[in-house]
């Protein structure tokens, strides 16, 4: 007996022995052609590729996942590694190969593949090396799941998910980044952290790039309803905008430190990402900042820029931007960080 990639058992003739073992069952009840087999890639099975699928895997979100690595052996370490924890999660059949075809009729690819950061190296610097790789990576991805959503992670996010647009030809309503779903999210805790309440209370906004130039929506952010700049009025609780500035600091400087600290980030993006794998694949429309094209919105008008916004996400991608109010320092910051990633692609001549 010997081992396919996939990990399936195949006999001496290459008879694939699960097949034999539950043939009468098979046969008495064949599956239902109209059940939809839902499918997860994941390219690159780094820290961050490998946070997402274990976070997808114990969400019971698909029947299939699939891991797609250039260095075969730590691939199929990685691959082994989670099947041997199947007896403890939803069923899901996880696949792993350096060739593309692998992917073939997935609903979400999801790319994590390519350089990152080293110490206080910033996002931006990474663009080269990725984009050479993206070149490599998008074409086939398109190729083969032509109709799939496309969630990009690798960094600078944001050029990057504009260069898997022009790459890819898709709509751009099937092509996202994750942007500052993640920044939004270290916002929330600290914001949270502040008022000792529970994060999933704060309902607050980063914006625009995901990175240096990223916008705090504070004229926007409630708690359990209550909008938080009147109730902290209300309470006589003085805050100064450098209060506000230096939160927002924090959460800008929130990877360099964790990177500092360890290396690289994971299990933040990890969860991060599962979300918005979780609201495409279940469309369950919920809103989330994420990397968008951005043009026509919010005065952005300069030329096709993918930055975060809070956008209504299911099963077909990008399903509107939501109208959320902005001061209009705000909308001056927002367009500010829009003319940066603008300028960045410029230079791409892409
Ligand atoms: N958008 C976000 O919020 C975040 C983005 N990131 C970004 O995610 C990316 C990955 O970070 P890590 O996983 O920590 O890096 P890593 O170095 O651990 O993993 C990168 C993986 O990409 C693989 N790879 C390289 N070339 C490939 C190719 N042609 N095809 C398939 N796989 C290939 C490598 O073999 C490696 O396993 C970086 O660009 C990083 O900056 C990281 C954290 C948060
Ligand atoms: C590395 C990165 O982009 C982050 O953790 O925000």
């Amino acid at each position: 007996m010997h081992k396919s990639i996939s990990g399936s058992s195949l006999g001496p003739d290459g008879l694939d022995l699960t097949q034999s073992f539950f043939k009468s069952i098979l046969n008495a009840a064949p599956p239902s052609p109209t059940k939809r087999h839902n499918k997860i890639s994941v390219i690159g099975a780094g820290n961050v590729g490998m946070a997402i699928a274990q976070t997808i895997l114990t969400q019971d979100l698909v029947d299939e996942l699939v891991l797609v690595d250039a260095i075969p052996d730590k691939l199929r370490g990685e691959m082994l590694d989670l099947q041997h924890a199947a007896a403890f999660l939803p069923r899901t059949k996880i696949q792993a190969s350096t060739d593309y075809s692998v992917t073939m009729g997935s609903d979400l690819c999801i790319v994590t593949a390519g350089a990152r950061q080293i110490n206080d190296e910033s996002r931006l610097n990474l663009l080269h090396r990725n984009v050479n790789l993206f070149k490599k990576i998008i074409p086939p991805l398109a190729r083969y799941s032509p109709h799939c959503v496309l969630l990009i992670v690798s960094n600078p996010v944001d050029v990057l998910t504009y260069i898997a647009w022009k790459l890819s030809g898709f709509p751009s309503n099937r092509v996202i980044g994750s942007g500052t779903n993640l920044d939004s999210s270290r916002f929330r805790f600290l914001i949270a952290d502040h008022l000792d309440v529970n994060a999933q209370d704060v309902q607050a906004y980063i914006v625009g790039e995901h990175g240096d130039s990223s916008v705090a929506l504070w004229s926007s952010i409630s708690v359990g309803g209550v909008p938080v700049l009147s109730f902290l009025e209300k309470q006589q609780i003085a805050y100064e905008k450098e209060m506000l500035e230096n939160i927002h600091k924090e959460v800008i400087n929130g990877a360099y430190e964790v990177i500092s600290l360890k290396g690289y980030t994971s299990w933040a993006i990890g969860y991060s990402v599962a979300n918005l794998a979780r609201t495409i694949m279940r469309n369950q429309r919920k809103i989330h900042p994420v990397s968008v094209l951005a043009k026509g919105f919010y005065g952005i008008d300069g030329g096709e820029v993918f930055i975060s916004l809070p956008a209504q996400l299911g099963r077909g991608g990008v399903l509107g931007v939501t109208n959320i109010h902005m001061t209009e320092e705000e909308m001056k910051r927002l367009k500010d960080s829009a003319t940066t990633i603008l300028e960045l692609q410029n230079q791409l001549g892409i």
